[in-house]
């Protein structure tokens, strides 16, 4: 969720927000948007992405987990290319499938989170 407050009054749509109110931008929703991301909306489905993020949403804006414009995360390069060396390390040395006691039951508390945890079954690459 991200929180903004008008600097000055700001015609949103139809809507017309005087200066001073606080607009939340829910970024769950956004991203769970049939409109933007289709029927599956709400499946994983990492290969939505293998064209891109432009070509997944039809070019529409809908995707912003580092936040957008001048407040953009200034450590989205670093993180994303950490996650890559994470899990570029984690695979050579692993293969890992899900849990059968896995339990699909994410929540959010800030960031989206399984609210049993994610068992994972690891087996050493030999
Ligand atoms: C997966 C990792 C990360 C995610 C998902 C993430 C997400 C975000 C988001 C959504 C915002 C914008 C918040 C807003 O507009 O209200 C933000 C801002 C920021 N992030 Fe990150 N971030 C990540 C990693 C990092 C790292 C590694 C650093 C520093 C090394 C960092 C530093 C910052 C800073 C300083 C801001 C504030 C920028 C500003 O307000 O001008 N973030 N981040």
């Amino acid at each position: 969720m991200f929180a903004r407050v008008l600097g000055e009054t700001t015609k949103l749509g139809n809507i017309t927000l005087p200066c001073g109110v606080q607009v939340n931008i829910p970024t769950l929703f956004v991203h769970r948007d049939q409109e933007i991301w289709g029927n599956n909306a709400n499946e994983f489905n990492p290969e939505r992405f293998s064209e891109g993020v432009a070509s997944s949403t039809d070019g529409k804006f809908g995707y912003f987990t580092f936040g957008f414009g001048p407040r953009v995360c200034i450590g989205q390069n670093f993180a994303m290319l950490e996650a890559k060396v994470a899990l570029a390390m984690f695979l050579q040395h692993f293969t890992f499938e899900i849990s059968p006691s896995y339990v699909h039951a994410p929540y959010l508390v800030v960031t989206l989170q399984a609210q049993y945890g994610a068992q994972v079954i690891l087996r050493k690459v030999a």
